[in-house]
């Protein structure tokens, strides 16, 4: 079981990924967390991008795709082959919204991305007003760049929101309080993977 969750900054991902995980290791199943950008050379680099200036939007897209096929091989691939739940908080959905944000086509990302990442059995996209998740991360990034900002994360959210038709996504409003929205995603898991008590 691969679940992968997904969202604008601010909307609770971090917070609900542990709930999520905290639940099913409850239930007896294990579980693997992980995140991107990841904690490995790529991932590293991209983070630390974001306080010593933004990679050009090409060399950025490509490094986001290097961090990610060595989380795949290394990780995420590996884990499932164990019959292990994979428990993601970001994935190439956020490559779609941010770098699409960033002028790249959605669909050609998405494309690139299924080459060789395995496509999740459950997408949880949460979703959040742009300016309660603005006001939950706090005031950074605040300055010039705020308007410019608030226009990209209100694009990625749009093209998030353009998954929502797909059989294996489930929208989750998460103007909610954390034990609801944990309760949400819980009623959102399949049966096999302890859906419902
Ligand atoms: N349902 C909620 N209601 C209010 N505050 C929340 C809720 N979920 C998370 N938060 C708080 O909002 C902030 C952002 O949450 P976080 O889980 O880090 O979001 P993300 O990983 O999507 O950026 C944190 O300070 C967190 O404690
Ligand atoms: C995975 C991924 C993340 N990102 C961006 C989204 C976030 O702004 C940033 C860092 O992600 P993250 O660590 O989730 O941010 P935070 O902990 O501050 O909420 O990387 C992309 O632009 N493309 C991607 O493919």
């Amino acid at each position: 079981m691969f679940i992968v969750i997904e969202g604008i900054d601010g909307t609770g991902k971090s917070t609900q990924a542990k709930r999520l995980a905290e639940y099913l290791e409850a239930k007896g199943q294990t579980v693997v967390s992980s995140f991107e950008p990841t904690d490995g050379p790529w991932g590293t680099l991209l983070r630390n991008s974001a306080e010593t200036g933004r990679l050009s939007p090409e060399e950025e897209l490509e490094t986001f795709i290097k961090d990610r096929r060595e989380h795949v091989s290394k990780k995420i691939a590996p884990a499932l082959a164990q019959g292990k739940i994979v428990i993601l908080d970001r994935y190439y959905f956020s490559t779609m919204a941010y770098q699409g944000a960033r002028g790249f086509d959605p669909t050609e990302i998405r494309k690139k991305n299924e080459a060789f990442a395995p496509v999740p059995d459950l997408l949880l996209i949460l979703d959040l007003d742009l300016d309660k998740a603005l006001s939950r991360i706090g005031g950074r990034g605040a300055g010039t760049n705020e308007f410019e900002r608030r226009e990209n994360l209100s694009r990625c959210r749009e093209i998030f929101l353009s998954l929502a038709s797909e059989s294996f996504v489930r929208i989750i409003d998460t103007d909610k309080s954390p034990d609801e929205v944990t309760e949400s995603i819980i009623a959102a898991l399949p049966t096999s993977t302890c859906g419902q008590q």
